[in-house]
């Protein structure tokens, strides 16, 4: 067994199940002894910020690790923000980065892709990654390898291996199994029995679930736990989508002051909020319409249990779901609630011109008539629209809110997991990554993407009416699917985007590219309320 072959096992024995890549000369050994290895698919695509997305997507569509592969310097550099965004979105992302082998780096020339020093990467991606190796020893890599990738899972971030050339093909022992820390028993049955208490002496305890419940595969768990509190749920922006499925009666999103006023205020009344996995951050609490007090609920989150004025550490939140089951046994299960019917969409008329709502509608009804597709949506307009579909699979980043995020993904998750995925995404997040479309037949992918097509960066322009600057153009994108082998739908009114949706679900094989074209100006109706709050919040109470 070589280097490559036990770190791709190790790799698959965590999760794994493809590696987007994009190789160059510090990397071509590397690639080389993947396809040999033939452990994991190796998929390239066309530059390196979709690498980070789509393995990001990947990895939380099915669970388990994403992979990006590169080279060093103008490959991995070129992967920063992509990893930024899975730092911050809690994803398990491994970057593999070429680097130079050891007597080049020792030959005293300045290496091309080399930046300030030779560990100027090396440092770049300390600051955005949980855990890193240099694999330069193939007697010590199989133990840094696992202890890396065990960090990834364990706290649900990023991480990075640089692997010098002249390894990949050197011989290398196994990598030893999955370790996982032992929780300290005492701590976690403290833990329990308080917030449990606390819960029971709540008169409106309300359980409200965030990105982690999904990053440690406890949805489930989670649900069994609300039914067993027998207390309400409901979801932060980020957390859209979690336990749509799950049997539990889910009060929604909570958005605050852009949100439901009824949802809004049972949460900030709550005098017993359970914030389960859920990251404090603007997003999710900015447009409250009144600061909650965290201090009287119990915050759950990276391993920490705050409650009041003391927090309990090295909680893991599975162990601690699972420690609250087992002291809930004696309470009647309720049996699991029917999922919610979605309102049926009032649809507008046909010949209704589209807006944001009314695309929002038009694929309600769609997915209602065909079942409910997994959704792919990047940062704009298209993000709060999202909000008013069906629950449903949702892979966003809400919360590190890079545009350029929406195909790659779409693509990665389609990769991943076979699922065929509608991809929401704005005209100018497009012209950044939709250009990757071209790689879908190559992938063996056929997403179907509908762009919010108000030819402006409108989000910008809604916070900054004045700026001169935000205008994108006319593109034809309709047109330009042919070219990257998909076939091209535009659409300007109820009618023909209900239309292209219904041809679009019947081809095969072949990505669809929906060009809904937006009256300028048009916002969605939970934008317009998001916008109102945050310029409400931002003017002093007078
Ligand atoms: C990579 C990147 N660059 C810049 C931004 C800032 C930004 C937004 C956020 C505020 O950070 S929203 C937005 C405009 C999005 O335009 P489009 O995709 O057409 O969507 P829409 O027209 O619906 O706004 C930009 C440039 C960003 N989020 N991500
Ligand atoms: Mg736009």
């Amino acid at each position: 067994m070589n280097l490559t072959q036990a770190l791709l096992q190790a790799l698959q024995a965590r999760g794994a199940t493809e590696v987007f890549g994009i190789p160059g000369d510090f990397a071509l050994p590397l690639f080389l002894e993947m396809q040999k290895a033939a452990v994991l698919p190796l998929h390239p695509l066309s530059h390196e910020p979709a690498l980070a997305f789509a393995a990001d997507a990947a990895s939380r569509a099915r669970g388990g690790l994403g992979v990006a592969a590169v080279t060093y310097g103008a490959g991995a550099l070129n992967l920063v923000n992509g990893v930024a965004s899975a730092y911050a979105e809690r994803v398990p992302l491994v970057i593999l980065s070429g680097a130079p082998a050891a007597h080049e780096a020792a030959s005293g020339l300045m290496l091309h892709h080399q930046v300030k020093s030779l560990d100027s990467q090396w440092r770049i991606f300390q600051e955005i990654t949980v855990d890193q190796a240099r694999l330069d020893d193939p007697r010590t890599a199989p133990a840094l390898i696992a202890r890396v990738l065990d960090s990834a899972l364990r706290e649900a971030g990023p991480v990075y291996l640089e692997i010098p050339r002249d390894m990949p093909a050197r011989p290398c022992e196994p990598v030893p199994a999955r370790q996982t820390r032992p929780v300290d028993a005492e701590r976690l049955a403290a833990c329990a029995d308080e917030l449990l208490a606390r819960l029971r002496q709540a008169r409106h305890p309300l359980m409200l679930v965030g990105v982690e419940i999904r990053r440690y595969g406890i949805e489930e768990q989670v649900a069994e736990l609300a039914r067993r509190l027998d207390i309400p749920v409901a979801t932060t922006l980020m957390g859209r989508g979690l336990l749509h499925d799950a049997g539990v009666p889910l009060l929604g999103t909570y958005l605050g002051l852009a949100g439901d006023a009824a949802l809004t205020e049972q949460i900030e009344s709550s005098d017993g909020l359970l914030l389960l996995g859920a990251i404090l951050s603007d997003t999710n609490f900015a447009a409250a319409r009144r600061p909650i007090n965290f201090r009287h609920g119990i915050r759950v989150w990276q391993g920490q249990v705050e409650m009041g004025h003391h927090s309990y550490h090295d909680v893991p939140i599975k162990d601690l779901v699972e420690a609250l089951l087992l002291r809930l046994l004696t309470r009647p299960l309720r049996p699991a609630a029917p999922p919610q019917p979605w309102p049926a969409p009032l649809l507008p008329s046909a010949d209704a011109p589209l807006s944001p709502g009314a695309i929002i509608s038009v694929l309600n009804e769609f997915q209602q008539r065909h079942g409910a597709m997994p959704v792919a949506s990047d940062v704009g307009d298209c993000l709060f629209s999202a909000l008013d579909l069906a629950p449903g699979d949702l892979l966003a980043p809400g919360y590190y809110a890079s545009m350029g995020y929406g195909v790659p993904a779409g693509l990665g998750l389609q990769v991943a997991t076979g699922r065929r995925p509608l991809i929401l995404v704005g005209d100018g997040a497009f012209q950044m990554t939709g250009w990757e479309l071209g790689n879908a037949r190559a992938l063996g992918v056929d997403p179907i993407v509908v762009v919010f097509n108000n030819s402006s960066w409108e989000m910008l322009r809604t916070f900054q009416p004045e700026g001169q600057y935000h205008g994108r153009g006319d593109w034809d994108f309709a047109a330009m699917a042919a070219g990257m082998g998909g076939a091209g739908h535009r659409a300007a009114t109820v009618g023909e985007l209900r239309m292209a949706l219904d041809q679009a679900l019947q081809e095969r094989g072949r990505f669809q590219l929906i060009d809904a074209r937006l009256p300028a100006g048009s916002l969605s109706p939970t934008l317009s309320r998001f916008v109102q709050a945050v310029k409400r919040l931002s003017m002093p109470e007078d």
